[in-house]
């Protein structure tokens, strides 16, 4: 009988995309795989290559409100009895959390059943659902090395890296290729999978401060929130720049493949498809993150030379424009940059999540 692995993730693009592409691994071997996700997971699951997909209520108690807390708690413990049932009657091989409160009610679920069960945390420093079912599940995978985590938790850690999806190994086959002299400089500008509103302001200050001659080289992809995004098209068809604006782009990771220069946040996906694929960035860390430092998450990057790790308080359009020019100006600069990021990133870290899927979904219970 063919086994089924479960996959919880919810909430943004950063939990569920790496979700997909070890989904993506799973069904190339013969996995049956489901998704268990929360409502706002849906916008992000198009591609999810899922048998099925349960919607599992979540909430969480963001608010000091009463009224509001016992509407949280309702809706939790909705999500929890539809889950054990979920879990009873799918009886999963191995179910697997991706962090983020959504995950809670059917990781919570797959535990009281008794399933064997795991975590995949994608940052450097590990979430607040995650801490929370960490002690609970048999096996925690890790993104990026959990330096800061307790002796326990370290023990049953193993460090896959952040699984990418297919387009993304595509795109890692393209070698990078400076922009020299008075090429086209491709410049790739997005904020995560929810987009930023900081970049939609400081990318055109920082073009208006540049040369002409620079400015007549770029040719811009940018990702703008809805709220957003006619200002920033009207920004770039005043100054005359090509540029692509939409509040999400389904092909990102051709376009990274496509960019002499990627500006962003450094969300844990992003972070890892950089690296995969191999270019020169500037990152962003969002700096009101509750659960994530995104500057953990760029630190061997930054280390090994592979990008400019820019805070945003720091980050007038003068020092944004340089960061540019000098990888558009420096296609020594870029290809290193490009080099060092490539050398730390981890390509078959889909296929290492899934052996350790296999390893606990045991040897009697093979597809
Ligand atoms: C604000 C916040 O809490 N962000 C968290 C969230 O980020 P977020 O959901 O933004 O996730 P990531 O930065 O990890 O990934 C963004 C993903 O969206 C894709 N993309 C982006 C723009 C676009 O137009 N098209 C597109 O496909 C990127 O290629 C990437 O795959 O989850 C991450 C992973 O747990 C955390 O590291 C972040 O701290």
């Amino acid at each position: 009988m063919t086994q089924t692995i479960l996959l919880c993730a919810g909430g943004t693009g950063g939990h569920l995309f790496p979700a997909e592409a070890l989904a993506h691994e799973l069904k190339s071997r013969g996995y049956a795989v489901h998704l268990a996700t929360d409502e706002r997971g849906g916008r992000y699951a198009g591609a999810f290559p899922a048998d099925e997909v349960h919607v599992v209520p979540s909430a969480t108690f963001g608010s000091k409100n009463p009224v509001a807390i016992l509407k949280a708690g309702l809706k939790l413990w909705r999500g929890y009895r539809g889950a054990i049932a979920l879990m009873k009657r799918l009886r999963p091989a191995v179910v697997i959390g991706f962090g983020g409160y959504p995950t809670v009610p059917p990781m919570m679920a797959a535990v009281q059943v008794g399933l064997p069960t795991m975590i995949h945390e994608q940052n450097a420093v590990m979430g607040r659902a995650n801490k929370f079912l960490a002690p609970r599940v048999r096996a925690i995978a890790a993104g990026i090395p959990q330096d800061h985590a307790d002796a326990a938790i370290k023990a049953k850690m193993t460090v896959t890296g952040n699984p990418v999806r297919p387009p993304v190994l595509e795109a890692a086959s393209i070698p990078y290729a400076a922009s020299q002299d008075d090429e086209p400089f491709r410049l790739v500008v997005f904020g995560g999978s929810q987009g930023a509103q900081f970049f939609s302001k400081a990318l055109p200050a920082a073009i208006a401060l540049m040369s002409p001659a620079l400015r007549a080289r770029l040719r811009v992809t940018q990702q703008a929130r809805p709220e957003d995004e006619a200002d920033v098209r009207t920004a770039y068809a005043a100054a005359g720049i090509p540029a692509e604006v939409s509040p999400f782009f389904s092909d990102m990771a051709a376009r990274i493949g496509a960019a002499h220069l990627v500006v962003s946040r450094s969300g844990a996906s992003t972070v890892s498809e950089i690296c995969v694929i191999g270019r020169p960035s500037v990152l962003v860390p969002y700096p009101h993150a509750l659960d994530h430092d995104q500057a953990a998450n760029a630190a061997r990057l930054e280390g090994e030379g592979g990008t400019v790790v820019a805070p945003q308080r720091e980050l007038p359009a003068s020092r944004l424009a340089e960061l540019i020019r000098r990888v558009a100006e420096e296609p020594t600069y870029a290809e290193g940059m490009a080099k060092a990021a490539k050398s730390v990133g981890i390509p078959d870290a889909a296929r290492l999540l899934a052996d350790l899927v296999a390893s606990i979904a045991g040897p009697g219970n093979r597809p």
